[in-house]
């Protein structure tokens, strides 16, 4: 069942146009993995999709259930400790439960940061944080700008296996990330963006390898195809 669906969507910022005619669908219990060079639309494709900016045309279609994000920049009460700001945003979205709460704070390896300033917290407890405010309410979409960023290895790996998890709970989590590499073994749908267009969007099973190994080299290959000035029917 489709949860997100993007059609026909087009943002431009004055003389940039961010994204030309995306067309986009995410599907309810999928990992959606969205890759793109630097600049290529993909934070501006979030930004649209959970309505912190219109779309210049084109239509975009949410689902009844609740959503969920986190971004690059973490965004909490940096005046509160780590256990206020949990207890604020429980308050703030009418998230009630306690032992959820308590599970994403030991999964998080939140406890040893609870009653620290956020304003003090490092880079990768920061993430953290602001990912269990994400979480909160249990949201049906999750989407997820660059979760791994400034996190250590254990704790990459701990997230990742937690997002796994989550996806196979039904949930749809949507990760944009440079990190192809290390969601591989998540990805069940990959969109590729290159400068405002999308230019590879398939199932895992659907996407043709030929000689390469991994998604990343597939990625990589595709994009520097499109660098040459080769249209991505070319570079298959
Ligand atoms: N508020 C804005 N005003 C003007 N241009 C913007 C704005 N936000 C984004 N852009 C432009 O839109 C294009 C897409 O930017 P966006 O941040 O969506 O890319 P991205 O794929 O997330 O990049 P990165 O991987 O570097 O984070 C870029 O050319 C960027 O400069």
């Amino acid at each position: 069942m489709a949860v997100v669906e993007l059609r026909n969507v087009t943002k431009r910022y004055d003389d940039v146009t961010a994204l030309t005619g995306v067309d986009l669908t995410v599907q309810q219990g999928t990992f959606h993995c969205l890759v793109g060079p630097n600049g290529s639309g993909k934070t501006t494709l979030f930004r649209t999709v959970l309505g912190l900016t219109t779309p210049t045309s084109g239509e975009v279609s949410l689902p009844d259930g609740r959503i969920g994000c986190g971004f690059q920049r973490a965004n909490f009460y940096r005046g509160l400790t780590v256990a206020e700001n949990l207890s604020v945003f429980s308050a703030l979205v009418g998230a009630t439960d306690d032992a959820w709460r308590a599970e994403l704070v030991t999964t998080l390896r939140l406890d040893r940061v609870m009653d620290r300033s956020a304003a003090e917290l490092s880079g990768g407890f920061a993430k953290k944080l602001d990912l269990a405010l994400a979480l909160l309410d249990k949201p049906d979409v999750l989407f997820l700008d660059e979760p791994l960023g400034d996190l250590d290895d254990v704790s990459k790996n701990r997230l990742l296996d937690f997002l796994g998890e989550y996806r196979d709970a039904g949930n749809a989590v949507v990760v944009s990330t440079h990190h192809l590499t290390e969601f591989d073994p998540l990805v069940d749908h990959l969109t590729v963006l290159y400068d405002g267009d999308v230019v590879v969007d398939a199932d895992r099973d659907a996407l043709s390898l030929g000689e390469r190994d991994t998604l990343h080299e597939l990625y990589v290959d595709r994009i520097m195809a499109l660098e040459r000035g080769e249209s991505s029917a070319d570079s298959e």
